[in-house]
């Protein structure tokens, strides 16, 4: 176990089908069985097709190096703690937790915003750096042209579970989707400050905790990203030009009921350079009732009789247990339910 396959490669999905109006049961019917079996063998895969221009892409990754490159004190302006409801901003090197271990990062988190602020939980205002200037504008533009393609993802998986009523539970869960987007900085491994126990890993193993992750990532950079398949071996999930890296997280798990399950994966930085990475987080409506849908639903798992939460308590609880971590305070005493984005 643990050893690298640089042979095996995640499958590729053209989503392309499930955007474009005029296309043929017979186009949506391959996609979606593609979606199927990437989604049941692997819960990660490349998609292609998507619609999203090139050029927008590439200037999301350009303005993450920009900001991330801005002095200190200009990020800490912007830092998580100072907004409303502490999740929307800026987090420094080391102050992201996976599995109990500080990660080599640093991020920058937005999230949907609603109407009327608080200081609710994840009710405040989403904090934006006055530089690059051009930041929000171009994130929002980036946001609003990936929800689509979120939307038609999950109506693909609806479909591709062979089930009608699949794809109507699906479809009434996206209606109003929730949404999360994270810069990510990563350092070379060989910087210095982080402590010495954490080093070797950029970011720990998690299986992401909500609904699907759109990531894209610097082009040039090889062999960061790592999953382990089902079968305990660690394949690189190198960017491929022009494609996304999807992977689907915990909440699909709750919603389907096991056919599909979130996979396990890290990241390794060993290139000199920084990396960015910019997942996109895409969520069903906050109203959304964390257990399986009733057409994946099995006797078994209809005698779990708890009652479900929904999709606004679940992601409070990922977001806040032990979030909290003070730069240089022990991560031992830190509750290790994963702060920011992670599952
Ligand atoms: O940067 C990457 O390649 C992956 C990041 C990731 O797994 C996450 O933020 O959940
Ligand atoms: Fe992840």
């Amino acid at each position: 176990m643990a050893h690298h396959h640089q042979g095996a490669s995640l499958p590729i999905v053209n989503i392309a089908p499930y955007l474009d109006p005029e296309s043929t049961a017979s186009d949506r019917a391959e996609t979606s069985d593609a979606v199927h079996r990437a989604c049941r063998d692997f819960g990660f895969f490349y998609v292609v097709g998507h619609g999203i221009p090139e050029e927008l892409r590439q200037e999301m990754l350009r303005l993450g190096h920009e900001f991330f490159a801005l002095p200190q004190a200009e990020k800490d302006d912007v830092s998580i703690f100072h907004s409303m409801d502490r999740i929307r901003g800026y987090a420094r090197l080391g102050e992201n937790i996976t599995s109990g271990k500080r990660d080599v990062l640093e991020g920058f988190d937005i999230y949907r915003e609603y109407p009327q602020p608080s200081s609710e939980m994840l009710r405040g205002a989403q904090l934006w750096p006055s530089r690059p200037s051009t930041l929000k504008s171009t994130v929002l533009e980036y946001v609003e042209s990936l929800v689509p393609v979120g939307q038609a993802l999950m109506r693909a998986m609806g479909d591709g579970l062979g089930m009608e009523e699949g794809a109507k539970a699906f479809e009434e869960i996206i209606t109003d989707p929730f949404w999360g987007l994270k810069f990510v900085n990563y350092p070379p491994l060989s910087t210095p400050d982080i402590d010495e126990r954490e080093k070797g890993i950029s970011c720990g193993e998690h299986t992401d905790y909500g609904g699907l992750t759109f990531l894209l990532a610097d082009d040039h950079i090889k062999s960061a990203l790592e999953v382990q398949t089902k079968d305990g071996d660690w394949i690189n999930a190198d960017p491929i030009p022009g494609a996304y890296v999807v992977n689907i997280g915990d909440m699909v798990n709750v919603l389907t009921n096991n056919r599909y399950t979130a996979t396990v994966h890290r990241v390794i930085h060993r290139g000199e350079e920084t990396r960015v990475s910019i997942p996109f987080f895409f969520e069903p409506s906050l109203t959304t009732k964390v257990k399986p849908l009733e057409a994946c639903a099995s006797d078994a798992s209809n005698n779990l009789s708890k009652p479900a939460v929904n999709y606004y308590e679940h992601m409070c609880h990922m977001l806040y247990d032990g979030r909290f971590v003070e730069a240089g305070k022990e991560v031992e005493t830190v509750l290790v339910n994963e702060i920011s984005l992670k599952g």
